[in-house]
């Protein structure tokens, strides 16, 4: 992705379509998700880069039990708005997760191939318990069934950017969630 200007970047962002409000007004609920899920041993809250970076950082600050935070990074989308078909683990966790309920923190779950390579490469490693909560949800797009325990928002079948997500790895520092212009 290559832009001349601010505004050729500013043209290819259609309309708002979750704005700010709206998402720090959702986030509390799922703080509280996580709250629920403690039982006296810790937390560890992964997250999935690099779309989350913004949804973890909001989130993990809505918690308030005891809580590691860790980071793994996969990659599917490339230029384009269509999913690879092929899910690659670029970072795996540092974290030996056995002892831990494990809450993976997702920004989009669109094809689902990305979280159902994670959730299989996670379980075998045991963890007391595994959750899902993610941002955004386009079930629309589904080519593997999959629910998360938790999503904020159900969105149609529009490729997204901003607060975290991506196009070409530009207007991930947008601060709502808009409609790409195709
Ligand atoms: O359900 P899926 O169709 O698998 O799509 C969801 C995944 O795609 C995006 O990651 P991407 O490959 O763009 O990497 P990024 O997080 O670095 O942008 C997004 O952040 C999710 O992790
Ligand atoms: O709609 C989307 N936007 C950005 N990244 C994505 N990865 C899967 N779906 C999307
Ligand atoms: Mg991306």
């Amino acid at each position: 992705m290559k832009f001349d200007s601010t505004e050729q970047w500013k043209s290819k962002i259609k309309r708002v379509l979750i704005s700010q409000e709206e998402i720090s007004a959702e986030m509390k609920k799922a703080g509280q998700l996580i709250n629920s899920i403690y039982d006296g041993s810790p937390i560890l809250l992964v997250s999935i880069l690099k779309g989350s970076f913004v949804f973890m950082a909001d989130l993990c600050r809505q918690v308030d039990v005891p809580c590691e935070i860790a980071f793994m990074a996969a990659k599917s989308y490339f230029e384009g708005t269509q999913s690879s078909g092929h899910v690659e683990i670029t970072m795996d966790l540092k974290h030996d997760i056995s002892g831990y309920h494990v809450v993976i923190i997702e920004d989009i779950i669109d094809t689902g191939r990305t979280l159902n390579e994670i959730i299989k490469i996670l379980k075998v490693r045991e963890p007391l318990s595994l959750h899902v909560i993610t941002l955004l949800d386009k079930p629309d797009r589904r080519v593997v069934e999959l629910k998360a325990d938790y999503s904020l928002f159900t969105i149609p079948d529009y490729f997204v950017i901003g607060y975290g997500l991506d196009y070409g790895e530009f207007y991930r520092n947008l601060p709502y969630i808009a409609e790409f212009e195709e």
